[in-house]
Parts: C-alpha cells; sequence; structure tokens
C-alpha cells in the first residue's frame, strides 16, 4: 500500500520515518509523497584523461569525479547530455517496514530533466541524503537551483518489516551517506551471481 499525505503525517510524527529539515510541510507533503529539494553539491565526471571505469577494478571512482558546490543565490548549468551526481536537501531515515522510491517531477521532466538516470530505490532501514543522478536529455542548458523543489518520494508499505534492513548486514555501502557520493561499485566484497563462469549462458 502506498502511504497518503495523512499516512505521511502520522508516520512523521510517530519519527520512525524521517525527512529533515521540513521547512515547508505544507508545500512538501503532496497527495501521496514527500518533495526533496536539491542541495548545493554536484559530482561531475571529468571529462578528459579518464579511463574506462572497471567496476570490478580497486580504482576508486571518486578519482576520475570533481565536486562543485554552488554559491548560494547561484545556479548550476546542467547542459544538455551531460550526467551529474546532486544530492537531497534533505535527509532521510527509511524504517524497516516501508520501502521509498525517488520520483522525479512532471514540471522538470517537462524540461527534459531526469532525476534519477537508473536507481530510484531507497531500502527500508537506509539513513541519509538521496543521491540524484541528473541527466538533461534535452536541447537547451537548463539552469538548477540548490534549495528547488527536485524530486519527491514516495513510500510503499512492506507486506512484513525487513528482515535484514540496510545498514545491518555487510554492504550498505551508502548508509549515512551525506552528499553527493559516487559509485562504490568497487568496495562490492563479491561479483556473487554476476560473475558468471565461461559457458553459462548457453547451458555448457
Ligand atoms: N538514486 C538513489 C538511489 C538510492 N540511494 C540510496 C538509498 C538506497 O537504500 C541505497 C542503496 O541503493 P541500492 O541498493 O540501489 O545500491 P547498491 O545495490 O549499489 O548498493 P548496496 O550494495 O549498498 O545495496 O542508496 C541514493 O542515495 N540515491
Amino acid at each position: 500500500m502506498i502511504l497518503s499525505d495523512a499516512d505521511i503525517l502520522d508516520r512523521l510524527e510517530a519519527g520512525d520515518l524521517v525527512v529533515e529539515p521540513l521547512d515547508d510541510p505544507e508545500l512538501q507533503i503532496q497527495p501521496a509523497s514527500v518533495d526533496l529539494r536539491l542541495g548545493r553539491e554536484f559530482l561531475e565526471f571529468q571529462r578528459t584523461n579518464i579511463p574506462c571505469i572497471h567496476p570490478n577494478s580497486e580504482d576508486e571512482v571518486d578519482d576520475y569525479v570533481s565536486e562543485t558546490v554552488v554559491d548560494e543565490d547561484d545556479d548550476f548549468i546542467l547542459h544538455p547530455g551531460d550526467f551529474v551526481l546532486g544530492t537531497t536537501h534533505e535527509r532521510v531515515e527509511i524504517p524497516a517496514d516501508l520501502i521509498a522510491h525517488v520520483e522525479g517531477r512532471s514540471s522538470l521532466g517537462r524540461l527534459a530533466v531526469v532525476v534519477h538516470a537508473t536507481a530510484g530505490l531507497c531500502d527500508p532501514g537506509y539513513r541519509g541524503q538521496i543521491t540524484l543522478e541528473l541527466s538533461n536529455l534535452g536541447s537547451a542548458p537548463v539552469a538548477l537551483t540548490p534549495g528547488m523543489r527536485i524530486s519527491q518520494l514516495t513510500f510503499t508499505e512492506l507486506k512484513t518489516e525487513a528482515d535484514r534492513p540496510y545498514g545491518s548486514e555487510r554492504g550498505s555501502k551508502y548508509q549515512d551517506q551525506s552528499g553527493p557520493q559516487a559509485s562504490r561499485i568497487e568496495s562490492d566484497d563479491e561479483f556473487g551471481g554476476d560473475q558468471l563462469e565461461r559457458g553459462d549462458a548457453d547451458g555448457e
């Protein structure tokens, strides 16, 4: 079941669901979601001298990105074809019986700005700010102003609480992240089922 505005308020008041700071609840709490605002920090991939990023290598992806912090009252210009990581201003805490989905806002979608390129799921148990995967699919640069409502979070109730919420097990690389975080895929301790033996695909 997806939480309505009244359900969201109940859970925020109960204190197990946290979205903070929630400076303007009347504006930010929508009929079945909470609008989150854009933070001031951005991570951009360097355009030159960047080797191939191999997810299974020990190289830190952090080495290939540079950080920009936008001054107060300034904008970040997202150029056509660009892909940058941003962050929500708000920090969230998702209880073990909820899962949250990061969605774009229609008004930005209509400007061809995509807020999460692929991943849009906040696990039960997740705590921290949310890294936004921002891209501009249009043909005109778009100015992004820190503080603008950039994304919305919906909450779905699980049938039962997660036995092993995010943060309680190994992995959980992004727990308590603050600001945009580059991929930490290199710290996956194993590839598990992704590392298939040659011949697996054709059943040899
Ligand atoms: N656009 C997004 C999507 C998710 N998250 C946060 C909340 C998630 O609970 C956490 C982990 O997301 P995934 O499980 O999708 O990521 P991985 O599987 O790569 O990480 P892990 O191995 O830590 O589960 O990252 C985020 O900050 N920004």
